[in-house]
């Protein structure tokens, strides 16, 4: 089966400052990626080269085996299988909820039939009962939310790309509409393309998540494999590896070394040893002992510097004997300049030479 969405070597500029490096993706029927990234990498921008609402400088763009751009080609955005949701909304101000939803499907022509049997749909699957004589304005922002979103569904556009769709909810709303969007594309089996730099809503909606950085992937995987094998060290704090120290590999380079203890863990690039070592860890994965445990291994000596209470758990802070931070989850405040041991599991601990730091670039 061709793939629906097929880039190859695309790329952008603006101003003359490249955006986009060459990128090459593909996306199957049915599919949701999430394009995860910090601001101002290039997702919004790769978003609008999908939709038509810009140009690509080279390469190629096809939907289900056409091109779209590139090779001479250029469809515009109303004539792509595509439609967009806005983290804005942008819904028509001066229409209804019904005019705004039903816009599109007369604009295509629609038959009166099917029209009203998609706005019945979609005004139950996204709750809008009662709200389709009202103008946006007249309407909460997350059901102006659901409304762009019936919108965008209405046409049934072979793909929907979202661009930071909750980012304009508060807290509570936007996490129930996390869940709420991720059933909802799943019952409509729709192939989604959903930007955003929230970790936990590209894993919520994801079948796949691509890590952009600075206008290159930096990893593509699924959402289990982007957080148990994280690629790079930006990648790994990303997924929340917020512990890093810097380390030296033993001469073997099967473990690092600090202070006198030998860790192990999970070696992602073995190519590049020799030298000097990251070693990345999550908080709430490690362990702190007030004692050395015998026969146990991956641990290191370190000595509390400050203890935050954060509700459920303290946050420990502390210094290695090389004076590094790192920071553990503990049910007890520990006193300042308390000797302890930190216990790293071989499993959750990354290791990465220093040479990966830089990922794509
Ligand atoms: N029309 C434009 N003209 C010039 N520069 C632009 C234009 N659009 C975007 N840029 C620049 O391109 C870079 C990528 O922008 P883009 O909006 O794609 O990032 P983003 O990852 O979506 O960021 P955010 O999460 O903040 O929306 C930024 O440095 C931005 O300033």
């Amino acid at each position: 089966m061709k793939p629906i969405l097929k880039l190859e070597g695309v790329h952008k500029s603006f101003d003359k400052q490249e955006v986009l490096r060459p990128l090459s993706f593909e996306m199957n029927q049915g599919e949701r990626i999430c394009i995860l990234g910090p601001s101002g990498c290039g997702k919004s921008t790769l978003l609008q080269l999908i939709a038509g609402l810009l140009t690509i400088d080279g390469g190629i763009i096809e939907m289900g085996g056409k091109p779209v751009d590139g090779k001479k080609q250029f469809i515009p955005p109303e004539k792509r299988p595509v439609n967009m949701v806005f983290q804005d909304y942008a819904l028509w101000p001066h229409m209804t909820v019904r005019q705004n939803i039903e816009y599109g499907m007369k604009r295509s022509r629609t038959d009166s039939s099917v029209r009203k049997q998609r706005l019945d749909r979609l005004q139950s699957m996204l709750q809008l009962e009662g709200l389709l004589d009202r103008l946006p304005t007249e309407c909460s922002g997350g059901q102006q939310q659901r409304i762009g979103m019936a919108r965008a569904l209405a046409t049934e556009p072979s793909i929907l790309l979202m661009d930071e769709p909750l980012s304009n909810l508060d807290v509570k709303l936007r996490t129930e509409m996390r869940s709420e969007l991720a059933s909802l594309l799943s019952d409509l089996d729709t192939t989604a393309l959903y930007v955003t730099h929230d970790m936990l809503e590209a894993f919520t909606l994801a079948d796949r998540i691509m890590v952009l950085r600075a206008g290159g992937i930096d990893q593509f995987a699924e959402p289990h494999q982007l957080f148990s094998r994280p690629k790079t060290p930006w990648v790994a704090q990303l997924m929340g590896y917020h512990n890093r120290l810097s380390t030296e590999f033993t001469m073997d380079g099967s473990a690092t070394h600090i202070a006198e203890e030998y860790i192990t863990g999970q070696m992602m690039d073995r190519g590049a040893l020799g030298g000097r070592a990251i070693v990345m860890s999550h908080p709430e994965q490690l362990r702190i002992s007030m004692k050395r445990e015998e026969r146990e291994s991956n641990q290191i000596p370190v000595i509390v510097k400050q203890s935050i209470f954060e509700g459920i758990h303290w946050r420990v802070i502390m210094r290695t004997r090389d004076n590094q931070l790192i920071q553990a989850f503990n049910k007890e405040s520990l006193e300042p300049g308390s000797e302890c041991w930190l216990h790293l599991s071989p499993k959750q601990t990354m290791i990465y030479p220093e040479s990966a730091e830089y990922g794509n670039g």
